[in-house]
């Protein structure tokens, strides 16, 4: 562990490097987040479902998302349909083991996804096989996409179709891209919340 005053200047770096990329990122995302919320809470109104799935500390978003869809963010109301592809402990090693990890989430998708529902792709690379793959699987069955990246948006930014959101954290550091996609999704809730509590 360094010394006191080492390490008091490396949460004083990392603070303001988080500060940076918040507000990077705000101006960024700024008009592509409503309408991401909205995109989300008219699948879910329509009968449809979300989708989420990412690895490492975005596979813990997708977790961290489904959670606040199905139960609630800050609001008691209606549960609404949101299912993490990265937590069936079975699905995953049977079909990184039969077919491979890069198979691990676009598998689930040729089960799950139906036209009209939406994934939300999350990776701080953009290179992510398994995610890249996700998408294309996505297209494929008629869903549309998400996308949380970083970065230059990587091989995903040049997948996505228009009518596909990309939400790109204005960062080329990796937690700090994971730290500004747990806030749009708490801007994605917070949206969605108001928005319901609103018509209702
Ligand atoms: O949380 C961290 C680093 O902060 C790691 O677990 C990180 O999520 C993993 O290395 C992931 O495999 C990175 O994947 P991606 O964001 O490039 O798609
Ligand atoms: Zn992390």
């Amino acid at each position: 562990m360094p010394n006191d005053a080492f390490a008091s200047q490396i949460v004083t770096d990392l603070f303001a490097a988080s500060r940076q990329a918040n507000e990077a990122t705000r101006a960024a995302v700024a008009d592509s987040l409503p309408s991401a919320a909205a995109r989300i809470l008219a699948c879910c109104e329509r009968g449809h479902k979300m989708l989420a799935c990412g690895n490492g500390g975005s596979a813990g978003d997708a977790q961290h998302f489904a959670s606040e869809l199905v139960n609630r963010f800050e609001r008691n109301r209606r549960a609404l349909a949101a299912i993490s592809l990265v937590t069936e402990s079975s699905t995953l090693t049977a079909i990184a083991n039969d077919a491979g990890y890069d198979r691990v989430f676009s598998r689930q998708i040729e089960a799950l996804g139906q036209t009209g529902d939406v994934l939300l792709a999350i990776s701080t690379s953009g290179h992510s096989p398994n995610v890249v793959t996700a998408i294309d699987a996505a297209h494929e069955r008629g869903l549309s996409v998400i996308a949380l990246t970083g970065r230059d948006g990587g091989r995903m930014a040049e997948q996505l179709n228009g009518d596909d959101i990309e939400l790109r954290a204005a960062s080329d550091v990796t937690a700090r891209i994971q730290e500004m996609h747990l806030l749009i999704i708490h801007c994605i809730c917070r949206l969605i919340e108001d928005a319901i509590a609103a018509e209702d």
